[in-house]
């Protein structure tokens, strides 16, 4: 019996990647069911699997799967309770944006930090284009930028692929984990996984989605491995992962900023939107809450595709 990586599901095959580097194109053995979990794939990109294998690797088997750590899912289709299982084990989201061309979507990259929270996953914000940065309104743009996720408690680096700036900070973040990439088109994903490591070809890496006209279109993340150590997984067009079966009562619990404050609402079902005595909107008043963090708490709250659209 050998263990290894699920690095990549189409799902009906699956490459395994063992300790030694090897890769193995494997089977499903059986029917696998993880608790409690309705999924539509059974095994997902960074499952950690017992395999047995062939003489001549034609039918080799996944025999078993552990425990996950965690695992980003997705309504598998709008509609269905059954879900997809994106990946798992996954040590650290990294989302990155740029503060202009395109303009930085505070709403965009709150809405990842929740699930990441939901997910119990570290999460951390790269600000690429630093090079545009050098006048107004950028600057103050980027100020804000800072100042928010500075008072959210989130790691921030700043990058720019023309410059250099950050990028042996970059890789040193990358190193030796398991990181989930995601951010809106054309900030500089590319380029920056591109000016760590030259010869990884992202576009194979594709993730269960909708298209414009809303149909699901079934497509396989999978895990790349980066020469100075370490994994990632590009989410291209993700506009967020699913957080399954997820409670708006429990929506302050994703923001670590007001997590830390709930207790000292008035109310034990405190909302914080209008009820008397709410510590959440007292910090807000007293600066110690981001006005558009808060701003995009109520936002969500109110937005029920939110949920929807996962
Ligand atoms: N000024 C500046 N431009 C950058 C930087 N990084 C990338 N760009 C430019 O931004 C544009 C988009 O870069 P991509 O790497 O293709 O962006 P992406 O996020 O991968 O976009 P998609 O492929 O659409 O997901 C390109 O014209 C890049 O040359 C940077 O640090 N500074
Ligand atoms: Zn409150």
């Amino acid at each position: 019996m050998v263990h290894g990586v699920v690095v990549k599901s189409t799902g009906s095959w699956y490459k395994v990647r063992t300790p030694d580097g090897q890769v193995y194109d494997c089977r499903l053995k059986g029917k696998f069911r993880q608790k409690g979990i309705k999924s539509t794939n059974p095994v997902a990109v960074g499952d950690e699997v017992a395999i047995k294998l062939s003489d001549d690797n034609s039918e080799n088997v996944i025999t078993d799967i552990a425990d996950r750590k965690n695992a980003l899912i997705r309504k598998s289709t709008k509609l269905s309770k059954q879900t997809h299982i994106i990946a798992s084990n996954v040590d650290q989201i990294v989302i990155i944006s740029s503060i202009v061309d395109p303009k930085v979507a505070f709403g965009f990259i709150d809405r990842i930090l929740v699930s990441a929270e939901a997910y119990r996953i570290p999460a951390l914000i790269v600000f690429n284009k630093f090079d545009l940065c050098r006048s107004d309104p950028a600057i103050d743009t980027l100020a804000e930028a800072l100042a928010i996720y500075d008072l959210a408690g989130y790691p921030v680096l700043l990058t720019s692929t023309k410059t250099g700036k950050g990028l042996e900070e970059f890789k040193a973040l990358l190193h030796d984990k398991y990181s989930v990439l995601t951010g809106q088109s054309g900030v500089g994903k590319s380029s920056l996984i591109n000016a760590i490591q030259s010869n990884l070809d992202l576009k194979t890496a594709d993730v269960s989605g909708y298209n414009d006209k809303g149909q699901h279109t079934t497509t396989f993340a999978e895990m790349h491995e980066l020469d100075f150590g370490g994994f990632i997984t590009d989410t291209p067009g993700l506009r967020s992962f699913g957080v399954v079966d997820f409670e708006k009562e429990h929506l302050s619990h994703y923001f670590p900023e007001m997590r830390e404050r709930i207790q000292d609402c008035k109310f034990n079902n405190c909302m914080h939107i209008n009820e008397p005595g709410c510590a959440i909107k007292k910090a807000v008043e007293e600066g110690e809450i981001a006005g558009r963090r808060y701003d995009n708490y109520i936002e969500m709250l109110n937005d029920d595709s939110f949920q929807k659209q996962f």
